[in-house]
């Protein structure tokens, strides 16, 4: 199958075609068919709200194609009113992975580390949502960056179940834990399973 991506993050669409990859299909960004295009503003209510207005965006311009589009987000136990749906606005204002995973840091120094990472895909076909699929990572904000494999919330996120961070790990290592590569396969049975719903 081949999906059309939704995103104008490069480092997400990145991740996206190496999670699709696993299972043979191919992802594309939008912008390979159409100009860049501003998406609509993103809301406070859901991560699932928020992928899914922008595959339906997309979708209803390319509606013979499969549309995917992602929202993901960090939330703190220690700081639960700011990030989770908001991260991306709230991270505006430390733009390098390099800071905002110190401000990210600096936010938990002391205090509860915990947090819950979730990503959301939806999919969409002729201008309308055929499925939304999430997945969670839980872990401890580590209190340095470490790791050379990725960056960002790589280099701090430790699962619940290991001693390092998705950085200090292979792909193959990372990749049982990584929430789009979950949410994709999700999503890649799904629509096996109900291929004439697309
Ligand atoms: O190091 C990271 N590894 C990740 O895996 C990851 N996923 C999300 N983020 C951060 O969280 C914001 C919300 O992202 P988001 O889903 O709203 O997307 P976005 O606005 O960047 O792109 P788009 O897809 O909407 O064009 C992004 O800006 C990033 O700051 C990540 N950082």
């Amino acid at each position: 199958m081949q999906f059309v991506v939704a995103s104008h993050n490069h480092d997400k669409i990145e991740e996206l075609q190496r999670s699709f990859r696993v299972c043979n299909n191919e992802v594309i960004p939008y912008t390979d068919l159409l100009p860049k295009i501003k998406f609509p503003p993103e809301g406070n209510r859901s991560y699932e709200k928020n992928a899914s207005d922008k595959a339906l965006f997309i979708s209803k311009l390319l509606p013979d194609r499969l549309v995917i589009a992602d929202d993901s987000g960090l939330l703190l136990t220690a700081r639960p009113e700011i990030l989770g749906v908001r991260t991306a606005r709230d991270l505006t204002d430390y733009p390098t992975p390099h800071q905002y995973a110190q401000h990210i840091i600096r936010l938990v120094q002391g205090k509860n580390r915990t947090f819950i990472m979730q990503t959301s895909i939806a999919c969409a076909h002729q201008g309308k949502i055929i499925k939304v699929v999430d997945d969670t990572l839980k872990g401890q904000i580590a209190s340095t960056e470490r790791g050379i494999n990725g960056e960002g919330f790589s280099r701090i996120l430790i699962p619940r179940d290991s001693t390092k961070t998705l950085a200090q790990m292979t792909f193959n290592e990372s990749y049982p834990y990584l929430t789009r590569a979950r949410a994709a396969e999700k999503l890649i049975r799904f629509l096996k399973e109900n291929r004439d719903q697309c």
